[in-house]
């Protein structure tokens, strides 16, 4: 077996659960995350001996420390057949196709890392192409189905369906909000054919959508009898997935035992999360910096210890349209490192902001974010523009709107003579209204999505109730 850590939830419930097992739960039964009950550690000499790995082996290396009740040849498989250069072909000018995530140096010791050459040019591609083939390997073993709800802003839709499509065992349920998508990631989602996906436009934002998910995965009689799953960064195979890319961007920017930044566009916390991960893991991260866009909730946390979500009304509409997000689920697994793994205080936490509405912290727990190494800004859709205007005119890079808010940010907050990887994670393709508005130039789309924007289109639409979403899962699941 890969590894024999155990597992416990963010709310308490100390279920000493297997990676194979939370894989395919999910959310844990009392409403809490998954976190491994310690992190791996990987000390300076073996992190040398990853230098040269290529991104397959290196994912199985980083992978293998949380896959308890995962047979080691399994892993070593699904990591192999994930991270191909067949996958991630759609690398940019000047890249190294078999580089899965190639580095792209900018100036001065500001680079991209880049992670969204896989088939739906975002980042999400990085880890649900893995999870995909984790599914169905973990479904076949146990002769299981699984049904999986998730919530998109625009991006993990489209690359959970994509992951999923045409495999045994597996349907897709996927909420994303009505009228809040670019054109391209709608027409990515809303054009697949294939019969076990489903895509419901709920009329509300991302976190309304977001809701609804973990609502239903609360209703423990109707997950069970549905057999629901998840593929949202709630499932920790997919944090754990994104952590391998903070271990092969570090071996390529740094030297032996040099400290690095990362910074990273922010919306549901999960990106950045995994680097918290990988610094805990021994990964010498000097930094990390959560880049928000108008939708400011985690850097008014980290300026000010406030935490205050929005609601709907006040989640605004952004170019950087996938980061419209007021609750990020992951920000409670950060706050569980941040008390001590003290479930009970987390509840407290949380049990005041849901009655006041926010909460503050204070004393010793602040203290505690101030030494954690995060920092954050905000970006708005004035210095979006200027970025990529910038970033095209003067070094020839087209980069995307959420590329963008990280490189500004990057820029703002990096410390003096520290290297610092700003985390791509997506293709301009994806945005071309604003990547026109903001350089008159219309950005080249990957042959793999020539047509893409003229196939018909079908969603559901919908309130954004757990109720409608439910009844249209159980229609579908008797069929
Ligand atoms: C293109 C893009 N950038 C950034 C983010 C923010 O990542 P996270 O939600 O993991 O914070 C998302 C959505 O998750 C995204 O799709
Ligand atoms: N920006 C995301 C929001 C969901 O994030 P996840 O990492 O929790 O799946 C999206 O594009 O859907």
């Amino acid at each position: 077996m890969a590894s024999n850590i155990r597992y416990l939830s963010t709310r308490g419930e100390s279920t000493g659960a297997s990676y194979d097992e939370i894989v395919l739960r999910g959310l844990a039964s009392d409403g809490g995350l998954f976190m491994p009950e310690s992190y791996p550690q990987v000390t300076a000499e073996t992190l040398e001996s990853w230098r040269k790995l290529p991104y397959a082996e290196l994912a199985f290396e980083v992978l293998r420390l949380f896959a308890s009740g995962i047979d080691e040849a399994a892993l070593k498989e699904i990591c192999r057949s994930t991270y191909t250069e067949k996958t991630y072909c759609n690398a940019r000018e000047g890249d190294d196709p078999k580089d899965i995530t190639p580095v792209r140096w900018l100036e001065d010791g500001i680079g991209l890392l880049e992670l969204s050459n896989g088939p739906t040019l975002a980042f999400k591609d990085m880890a649900m192409q893995y999870l995909g083939a984790l599914f169905e390997h973990l479904l076949a073993r146990e002769g299981k189905t699984l049904n999986i709800l998730g919530a998109t802003s625009g991006d993990t839709g489209s690359a959970a369906e994509y992951a999923m499509r045409g495999r045994k065992g597996i349907r897709v349920f996927m909420l994303s909000p009505y009228g809040r998508m670019s054109d391209f990631q709608r027409a990515q989602m809303y054009s697949l054919e294939d019969p076990n996906i489903f895509n419901i436009a709920v009329r509300g934002t991302f976190d309304q959508a977001q809701d609804i998910v973990k609502a239903v995965s609360n209703d423990h009689a109707f997950k069970s009898a549905h057999s629901i799953g998840t593929v949202n960064s709630i499932n920790w195979a997919r944090v754990a997935a994104q952590v391998v890319y903070y271990f092969k961007g570090w071996l390529a920017a740094a030297e032996k035992g040099e400290a690095i930044s990362f910074a990273v566009p922010s919306g549901n916390f999960g990106d950045v999360l995994a680097g918290w991960i990988a610094k805990q893991m021994g990964l010498p991260i000097a930094s990390l910096i959560v880049a928000t866009n108008e939708n400011d909730v985690l850097t008014e946390f980290f300026e000010t210890g406030v935490y205050h979500p929005r609601d709907a009304a006040h989640t605004y509409v952004t170019s950087s349209p996938s980061m419209d997000i007021s609750r990020a689920s992951n920000f409670e697994r950060f706050i569980f490192d941040i008390v001590g793994r003290d479930p009970e205080v987390l509840k407290r936490l949380w049990h005041v902001m849901a009655t006041e509405g926010e909460f503050r912290l204070t004393g010793e727990l602040w203290e505690r974010v101030l030494a954690s190494g995060f920092t954050a800004g905000k970006s708005t859709h004035a210095d979006r523009l200027a970025t990529i205007r910038d970033t095209w005119e003067r070094l020839g890079v087209m980069i995307d709107p959420h590329t963008a808010d990280g490189l500004k940010v990057a820029r703002e907050k990096r410390l003096p003579g520290v290297k610092c990887l700003c985390l791509e994670t997506a293709q301009a393709a994806k945005f071309s209204k604003t990547i026109i508005e903001a350089t008159g130039t219309v950005p080249a789309i990957p042959a793999s999505c020539a047509d893409l924007l003229s196939l018909p289109q079908r969603c559901e639409v919908m309130d954004p109730e757990t109720e409608n979403v439910k009844q249209f899962i159980d229609r579908h699941t008797k069929e």
